[in-house]
């Protein structure tokens, strides 16, 4: 009976929890009412968030585009991770268009890869989602053909790893891989000749451009070894100092100047070069610029990392003590009136020092010149070129080197020829273009060779006649007026060489496409 009246009833019960409940639904209402929607959401978030099991990975999004611009991170890493395939991946892109060299390897979507660095594992991921479900790609079911235009996609890729190595990720290795992809951009870059275009309309100059496709290459260049090892470094070390200009305050150039006989490889070199630190080159055609303001907006047009190349400077810039000289050549630069042409060497020299010398960087200016005693002291003075050099005939060595890219000898290989020809070419002034011609002469290496050293005999022989005859001129009983014809004949001889030399040139430069 006790037990009874103490126990509550079930009507009292439901009435209890009738009221309670009552009560906490107008509680809620209350407080529906009272907090409002976003603090409601932040304390629930913040519960959530105090509740959720701790995650110990970090990860990285790079969107492909920032907004406008594109992503350079994102380029970088899609480069980069095409080195990095493993055969755990199952799906790859692959491409290939016709200017590159090699097939293209991209991750294809939500494919995964790992990456190792100094020991730390990077997991990376590709996802490719539709930002927009309205916009997905729809396809007209008549024609077949898919509107992309309307399509946006997103693409981005994940980089996952443990939280401790965030600041190795951000300092260390994304550097790397911005630097790695740097390197293969480099690598597959097709290198691009520009010349002037001067045709479209009078007086106004624009450059063109073709794909540089000279095969000379620092291994090919038949050069001393020294001579090109310097050279080498010198560029390297010029490439590296970025900050070092910074520093001491110099602007990020360097001037080659070239000079030497016509066939001696001073184009081969200037391609080797661009072909070794894969800059463009702008050939700049003196001849065909009429005003300095003309040679200032073609160097606007220029890009970072070039060759500024001014080939034969002896006898394309208009000095004026030339000018005094040939006062009776009233026509000059392609037919133009000289009294037009107003294109000076101060010019160029200002243009050498100061705009050439503020505007853009890492650019290179090489000047060549088959007569450097003709060129104006101004032009040489200390520090206007960083270095000259001088490019001679065939050395042993150089031949050497020829023999090799002509005739398959190696270079540390002996041939029962060399000797011979060793003591032979050292006094002989033959270029290493005629050289090169002699060895094509046949595919054969013995008749090669041997036509080779006949070559050599006959120019040591002509050589040896030259200089009897000068001696013998020097000798008082002998009939001067015949010595006189013979020297003539001489110089005669060798102005031929030169003029074939000048001649090679001007037809390469009417083709503009090669050096
Ligand atoms: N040092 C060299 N090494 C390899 N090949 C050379 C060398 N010199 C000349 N040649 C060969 O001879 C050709 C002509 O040489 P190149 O045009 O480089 O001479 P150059 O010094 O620029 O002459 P120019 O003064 O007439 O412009 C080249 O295409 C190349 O095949
Ligand atoms: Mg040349």
């Amino acid at each position: 009976m006790f037990s009874q009246t103490e126990m509550p009833s079930a009507s009292s019960m439901f009435s209890a929890y009738a009221s309670m409940t009552a009560s906490m639904m107008l509680l809620r209402s209350m407080a529906n009412e009272l907090i409002p929607h976003p603090i409601r959401a932040y304390v629930l978030n913040a519960f959530r968030y105090l509740l959720k099991p701790r995650s110990q990975s970090l990860t990285l999004v790079i969107e492909e585009s920032n907004g406008i611009a594109r992503n350079h991170l994102y380029d970088a890493a899609e480069a980069y991770l095409s080195t990095r395939v493993s055969p755990d991946n199952e799906r790859l892109k692959i491409s290939k268009t016709p200017k590159e060299k090699k097939l293209t390897i991209r991750l294809e979507k939500g494919e995964k890869l790992l990456d190792l660095y100094h020991g730390v594992s990077l997991r990376w991921r590709f996802i490719c989602s539709d930002s927009d479900k309205n916009n997905a790609p729809t396809t007209d079911n008549t024609t077949g053909i898919s509107n992309v235009s309307v399509r946006s996609e997103k693409r981005f890729f994940e980089l996952s790893f443990h939280k401790k190595h965030k600041q190795m990720v951000l300092e260390s290795y994304l550097p790397f891989v911005l630097e790695k992809a740097k390197e293969m951009k480099d690598e597959e870059r097709i290198l691009k000749m520009h010349t002037l275009n001067t045709s479209f309309c009078y007086g106004g100059v624009k450059w063109d451009s073709i794909n540089l496709e000279h095969p000379s290459t620092f291994e090919t260049l038949a050069m001393d070894w020294e001579q090109k090892e310097s050279i080498m470094e010198d560029l390297n070390r010029f490439v590296k100092r970025r900050e070092f200009y910074k520093r001491v305050g110099r602007a990020w150039k360097r001037g080659y100047l070239l000079y030497g006989p016509p066939g001696t490889g001073k184009s081969s070199l200037i391609a080797a070069m661009a072909n070794y630190l894969k800059f463009d080159i702008y050939d700049l055609q003196l001849g065909n610029i009429v005003r300095d303001s003309d040679l200032r907006k073609l160097l606007l047009a220029t890009a970072n990392r070039s060759i500024l190349v001014i080939e034969d400077i002896d006898c394309s810039v208009d000095l004026p003590e030339r000018r005094h000289h040939h006062a009776d050549h009233h026509y000059h630069h392609h037919g133009r009136k000289q009294s037009d042409v107003q294109l000076t060497l101060s010019g160029l020299l200002n243009f050498i020092d100061g705009l050439w010398s503020s505007c853009g960087d890492e650019r290179i200016i090489i000047f060549t010149t088959n007569h450097k005693e003709r060129l104006d002291p101004a032009l040489l003075r200390p520090g206007r070129m960083d270095m000259h050099i001088h490019m001679s005939y065939c050395s042993f060595q150089a031949f050497k080197i020829l023999a090799s890219n002509y005739l398959d000898i190696p270079t540390t290989d002996h041939h029962p020829l060399f000797p011979e020809i060793e003591g032979l070419i050292e006094d002989t002034q033959i270029t290493p273009a005629h050289v090169a011609e002699e060895l094509m002469k046949s595919e054969d290496t013995e008749v090669a060779l041997q036509g080779f050293l006949n070559l050599l005999k006959r120019k040591k022989m002509e050589g040896d006649v030259c200089e009897n005859e000068a001696v013998a001129a020097d000798e008082p009983n002998n009939n001067k007026q015949s010595n006189k014809k013979r020297k003539v004949a001489c110089n005669k001889q060798k102005k031929t060489v030169a003029a074939a030399g000048t001649q090679r040139r001007t037809r390469r430069l009417r083709r503009g496409s090669s050096l």
